[in-house]
């Protein structure tokens, strides 16, 4: 049943992104990590040409690694009876990606750079400041932070009437949504090219506005805290609290899971941000379990344990 659900997901986002047309055929995605490869993959799969980015060529040919696989589960599910065409698509795909360890050079050709690097405001305000120096007038910049401040962020830009916040979600290839945010100056014109490319890349969009966490993570990040909260006061083990939310609720995975999946140390500084910024939010007051997790290392999957134990990959 699980898979079915899977598969309708991906076959009904390849179908909707082939039958949509977008006016940004031109894509720069900065930063080749697990977002930015993702958002790479589900833009060339629906015909885009994407110039992925990133400081590090280890980085970039793992995600091309990653891509070409990703690609492929795709072609085997949406053609299951033709190979062959499985196999022109997954080319086809994977030629319309160009890789780059040059962020200004890459954005001179691009209608649209998502941003995907390091959550950092400092270090976005130094690579946005770049590009917008070089970048062609009509460029939109979007940044997919999780939890900084779109208006914060192009602060440093000149173009503030054409940026905005396109929000994906981890994993991307599966993940139906795409938050679409405006800043208080992103330009109606703007808003509704973000909308049109989001519906062409295969997600529902859904529009925001800039405050915190905007609306998945505003709701899902005090979720997953009071979850935290709950198993470090002993109400109940991790693992009861897991199937809980799992088969009383119907979420995919229960909450210590996807802290888990998401990274102890990414629930650490979003929720560290959002508390010096709000003190008095209760919401997001700072939890001694997760601190000492992170301390000792344990920050989820990728590093073989955090509220459970992982093989590490
Ligand atoms: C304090 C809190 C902090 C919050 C942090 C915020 C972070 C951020 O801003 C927001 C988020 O993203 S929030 C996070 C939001 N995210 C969530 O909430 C996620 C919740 N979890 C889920 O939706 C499901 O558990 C998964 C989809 C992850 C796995 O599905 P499953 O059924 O349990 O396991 P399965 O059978 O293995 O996989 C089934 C099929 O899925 C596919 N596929 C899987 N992984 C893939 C990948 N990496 N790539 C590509 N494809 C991938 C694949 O096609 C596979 O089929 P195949 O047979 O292998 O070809
Ligand atoms: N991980 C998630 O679940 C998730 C979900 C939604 C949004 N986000 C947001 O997406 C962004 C990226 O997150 P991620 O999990 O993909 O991180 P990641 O660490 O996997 O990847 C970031 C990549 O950016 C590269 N990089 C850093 N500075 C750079 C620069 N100046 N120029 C080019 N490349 C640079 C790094 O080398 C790294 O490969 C963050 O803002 C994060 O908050 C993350």
């Amino acid at each position: 049943m699980k898979k079915m659900v899977q598969f309708g997901v991906i076959a009904r986002n390849f179908s909707n992104s082939s039958a949509m047309q977008s006016a940004i055929k031109n894509i720069t995605v900065i930063g080749g990590g697990l977002m930015g490869s993702g958002i790479a993959q589900v833009s060339a799969q629906a015909g885009q040409n994407v110039t992925l980015v990133d400081l590090s060529p280890e980085v970039l040919a793992k995600s091309q690694k990653s891509i070409g696989a990703n690609l492929g589960r795709v072609a085997k599910k949406v053609y299951k009876d033709k190979p062959q065409d499985g196999e022109k698509f997954v080319a086809e795909s994977m030629a319309r990606i160009k890789t780059s360890t040059d962020p200004a050079a890459a954005a001179k050709s691009a209608d649209l750079v998502v941003e995907a690097i390091v959550e950092n405001m400092g270090v976005k305000h130094k690579l946005f400041k770049q590009l917008d120096a070089v970048a062609p007038e009509h460029t939109i910049f979007a940044s997919n932070t999780s939890s900084l401040s779109i208006n914060e962020i192009c602060s440093v830009v000149k173009r503030k009437d054409r940026f905005g916040g396109l929000h994906f979600f981890n994993p991307v290839p599966v993940m139906r949504l795409l938050e679409v945010v405006r800043g208080a100056e992103t330009s109606d014109a703007t808003y509704k090219t973000m909308m049109e490319w989001g519906k062409a890349v295969g997600k529902t969009c859904i529009t925001c506005k800039d405050t915190p966490g905007f609306v998945v993570n505003r709701l899902l990040v005090p979720y997953i805290c009071e979850a935290i909260r709950l198993y470090e006061r002993g109400d109940a083990s991790a693992r009861d609290i897991d199937t809980a939310m799992k088969l009383g609720a119907g979420y995919p995975m229960g909450p210590l899971e996807l802290a888990d999946y998401v990274g102890l140390d990414t629930n650490k500084f979003i929720l560290d941000g959002w508390h010096n910024k709000y003190p008095d939010q209760p919401l997001f007051k700072p939890i001694p379990l997760l601190n000492k997790l992170v301390s000792e290392g344990k920050l989820g999957v990728k590093a073989g344990e955090g509220f459970y134990k992982y093989e590490k990959k």
